[in-house]
């Protein structure tokens, strides 16, 4: 018995999907009545849709907000692996992550991108447990080794330190320990509204 909700089942099932399609058996030869029946449950999905800025605030759902339909982290974002970053006593952000095929960049490995993205939810977080949340204003990244596909990594997150409304972070992609991409950000505090 689980108590998980039927849309993160759902963008589970998603995820499994993408990289089912992806993957060296499907090859792309995806069968055609298969195919079929996945675009079926799209267009029935499809049609329950409401509208998407609505659902992106988490206006939608007064418990169901933004952070749970977060590309990186939300459990209801069939695009997130999702990631379960933990946050220590200091307020650094830390996260086991195995990346499927649908983040492939180089044959085999996570494509940069990926890893931007991945880092700045990372520095996000840690500087929100910091009580210093911020909008993201410039990342540098340097990428040391390939990221493999496929195999446990730890994705972690700083907060290092702030200077009135700017906020200074670093994430870090670790392969088996060693650094293999390196991001530094500024952030700047700012009230959001839509
Ligand atoms: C606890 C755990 C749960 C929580 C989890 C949360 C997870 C969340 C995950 C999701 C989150 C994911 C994260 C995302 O995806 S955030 C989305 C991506 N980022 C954006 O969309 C930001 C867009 N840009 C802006 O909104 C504005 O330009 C910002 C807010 C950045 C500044 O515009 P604003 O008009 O407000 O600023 P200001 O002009 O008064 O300047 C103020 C100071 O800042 C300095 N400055 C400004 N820009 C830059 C720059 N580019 N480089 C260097 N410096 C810069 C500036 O010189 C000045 O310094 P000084 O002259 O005072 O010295």
């Amino acid at each position: 018995m689980t108590d998980e909700k039927p849309a993160d089942v759902a963008a589970r099932a998603v995820r499994r999907l993408t990289s089912a399609i992806l993957s060296a058996r499907a090859h792309g030869a995806v069968d055609p009545d298969l195919a079929a029946e996945i675009s079926e449950l799209a267009d029935l999905l499809d049609a329950e849709a409401v509208d998407a800025v609505d659902c992106i605030s988490g206006k939608v759902g007064t418990h169901d907000g933004a952070l749970e339909r977060s590309p990186v982290s939300g459990p209801k974002n069939p695009v997130a692996i999702p990631l379960r970053f933990e946050l220590d006593d200091d307020g650094n952000a830390s996260a086991p992550a195995e990346f499927p095929a649908q983040y492939q960049g180089p044959a085999g490995f996570v494509h940069g991108g990926v890893s931007g993205l991945i880092l700045d939810v990372a520095m996000a977080v840690a500087n929100s447990g910091s009580n210093r949340p911020g909008m993201t204003a410039e990342m540098t990244l340097r990428y040391l080794r390939p990221v493999p596909l496929h195999r446990e990594v730890t994705v972690r997150g700083r907060h290092l330190r702030a200077d009135g409304r700017k906020m200074w972070a670093r994430g870090t992609i670790e392969v088996d320990g060693e650094e293999a991409v390196v991001c530094d950000g500024l952030f700047i505090s700012k009230e959001l509204s839509l």
